[in-house]
C-alpha cells in the first residue's frame, strides 16, 4: 500500500474522493485535550472564591488537630463542584506534606459505588492501596475493617463522596447506611477519641435531601454550600483561561491581577462571547461552555481554517446541546420521560405554558402506546416535579385562575428540536420513544 487513492487514476487523493490528509499539527489547536471532558483540572478558580473559602474552612480544623466539618455541596451540573474540591484537596495535601500532618483525603466516585457496601469496599481499596476491592465480606465486617484501619493508623480522614445522591441502599436501616455512619463516626464509639473523620458530599440533585431520613439529614448536613450557576462574565473568564491553554498563539491579558481580556490570532472576543452566552442560557455550565469552545475549535481544525469563527460555534452548538440534554434525560425514569413527551407535544404546538390536565391527556396516550400503565394525574404531577428539579422543565404554581384556585403551569426548559431528535434517533431512546417522537416532530 502506498497510501494513494485507488479510485483515482494516478492515485492522488482529491476533494471528491472524501479523503482528507492527516496532519500532525493544527493551525488553531495547541492542545485539544484541554477541552476534552474533565481531563484537565483548573489550577485556579477565581469565579469560586467564596465557595473555595467554605471548603477551606471545613477542612482546615484538621490542620490544628481538630475534627474537620462535614460539608454538603450542591449545584447544578458543570458548576465546578468537583473541580473546587479537588483543587482544595491538592492545596491541603501539599500543605499537609510540608507540615508533616497526618490527614488522608479519600475521593470516592459514588456513580460506580452506589451502595454503602461499595463505598466501603472502595474506601478500603484506597486506604490500604489494594489492587482490587475486597470481596465476600458482610457490611459489618467492612465497617470494622475501615474503622480498625483508621484507629490503627491514626490521624484524620476526610471522605469526599462525589455524586452522593447515587447511594441508594436496599436496606432501609440507617445504622448501616454510610451516609449516617461516616459523618457521625467521629463522635461514635467506632473511632478512638484521637481520630478525626468527616464527609464532604457533592450532589447535583435537589431531590436527594428531601428523600433522606431526618437522622441522616442531621448527620450529613453540618454546613451546606450552594454553587449557583455561573454568570456570563464567569463563563467568559473560564473560557479565556481554557483558550489560552488549548489554542495557538492565545494568551489572557491581566490588569491589576484581574482578567482583562484575551490576546489571540486564532480566536476573537466575539467567539468567546458566543460560547459563554450559549452556556449561560443552558444553566451556566462551565463544562458545556468548554465543550462548545473545544468542538468549535475542532471543527475549525477539521476544515483547515486558521481561525475559530462564529459559524464554527453554531455548528458545534447542536452537538454539544445534544450531549448535555442526553445527560439530563439519563437521570429520569420512563414515567418521567413519558410525561416529558406530553410537554414536548404541547410545546411543539405552541401550547405552553400548559396545565397538568392537558399534559396528562397526552401522557396517558403515550404511556398506553408503549404498553405502560399510565399514572393518575396527581402521580404524574410528581414526575413533572422531578423533571423540574433537574431543570428539564419549568413548573410554576399560578394562583387565581378562573375558579380562583391554584394551578401548575409547565413549559420546556431545554431546546425542543434537539430533545425530540434524541428521542427519535438516539440508540438509547429510539426503541421506546421513536413513534411518539415522530408524532411530536410532525409539527416542528
Ligand atoms: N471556575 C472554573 N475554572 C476553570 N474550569 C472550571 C471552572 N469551573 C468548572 N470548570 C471546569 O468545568 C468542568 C465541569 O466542572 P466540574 O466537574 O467541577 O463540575 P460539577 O459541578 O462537579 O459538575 P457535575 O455535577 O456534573 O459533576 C470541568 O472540566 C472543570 O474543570
Amino acid at each position: 500500500m502506498d497510501g494513494s487513492d485507488p479510485s483515482e487514476p494516478g492515485g492522488q487523493p482529491t476533494q471528491q474522493s472524501g479523503l482528507r490528509d492527516f496532519s500532525t499539527s493544527s493551525q488553531v489547536l495547541a492542545d485539544g485535550d484541554v477541552f476534552q471532558g474533565d481531563k484537565i483540572q483548573p489550577e485556579s478558580m477565581p469565579e469560586r472564591e467564596s465557595e473555595l473559602g467554605e471548603i477551606h474552612s471545613a477542612i482546615e480544623p484538621a490542620a490544628r488537630g481538630e475534627n474537620p466539618r462535614n460539608l454538603f455541596i450542591y449545584g447544578k451540573p458543570g458548576q465546578g463542584k468537583t473541580a473546587a474540591v479537588r483543587l482544595k484537596r491538592e492545596q491541603f495535601s501539599q500543605f499537609a506534606d510540608r507540615e508533616d500532618l497526618d490527614v488522608t483525603i479519600t475521593y470516592i466516585e459514588c456513580n460506580s459505588a452506589n451502595k454503602s457496601y461499595h463505598v466501603l469496599t472502595t474506601a478500603l481499596k484506597k486506604l490500604k492501596e489494594l489492587n482490587n476491592k475486597p470481596r465476600g465480606r458482610t457490611i459489618d465486617n467492612l465497617y470494622s475493617e475501615v474503622f480498625d484501619y483508621m484507629n490503627s493508623h491514626g490521624g484524620t480522614y476526610i471522605y469526599v463522596l462525589d455524586e452522593i445522591d447515587r447511594i441508594k441502599d436496599d436496606d432501609e436501616n440507617d445504622d448501616l447506611n454510610i451516609l449516617y455512619k461516616l459523618p457521625r463516626a467521629y463522635s461514635s464509639e467506632d473511632l478512638d477519641d484521637d481520630i478525626g473523620c468527616s464527609v464532604i458530599g457533592i450532589s447535583n440533585d435537589r431531590r436527594f435531601k428531601s428523600n433522606l431520613s431526618p437522622r441522616i439529614k442531621d448527620a450529613l448536613y453540618d454546613t451546606e454550600v450552594d454553587f449557583s450557576p455561573y454568570t456570563h462574565e464567569n463563563l467568559r473568564t473560564i473560557l479565556y483561561r481554557r483558550a489560552a491553554k488549548g489554542l495557538n498563539d492565545t494568551e489572557v491579558i491581566y490588569k491589576d491581577g484581574e482578567t482583562a481580556g484575551l490576546r489571540s490570532s486564532v480566536i476573537s472576543e466575539s467567539v468567546i462571547e458566543a460560547c459563554a452566552e450559549s452556556a449561560e442560557r443552558e444553566r451556566g455550565s462551565a463544562r458545556q461552555a468548554i465543550d462548545l469552545l473545544g468542538q468549535a475549535a475542532t471543527i475549525a481544525h477539521d476544515e483547515r481554517d486558521d481561525e475559530v469563527s462564529i459559524s464554527h460555534v453554531k455548528n458545534a452548538q447542536q452537538e454539544v446541546n445534544k450531549n448535555y440534554i442526553k445527560n439530563m434525560l439519563n437521570d429520569h425514569t420512563s414515567d418521567d420521560l413519558l410525561a416529558l413527551c406530553g410537554v414536548l407535544y404541547l410545546e411543539s404546538r405552541a401550547k405552553t405554558p400548559a396545565r397538568t390536565n392537558q399534559i396528562h391527556e397526552h401522557y396517558t396516550t403515550y404511556a398506553e402506546s408503549v404498553g405502560d400503565t399510565p399514572l393518575v394525574q396527581r402521580r404524574m404531577r410528581d414526575r413533572l416535579q422531578d423533571l423540574s428539579l433537574t431543570g428539564v422543565i419549568n413548573m410554576v404554581k399560578v394562583v387565581g385562575g378562573q375558579r380562583g384556585g391554584a394551578r401548575w403551569e409547565v413549559e420546556l426548559a431545554i431546546p425542543l428540536d434537539e430533545t425530540v431528535d434524541i428521542l427519535l434517533n438516539d440508540d438509547s431512546y429510539a426503541e421506546h420513544y421513536e413513534r411518539i417522537a415522530e408524532e411530536i416532530a410532525s409539527e416542528l
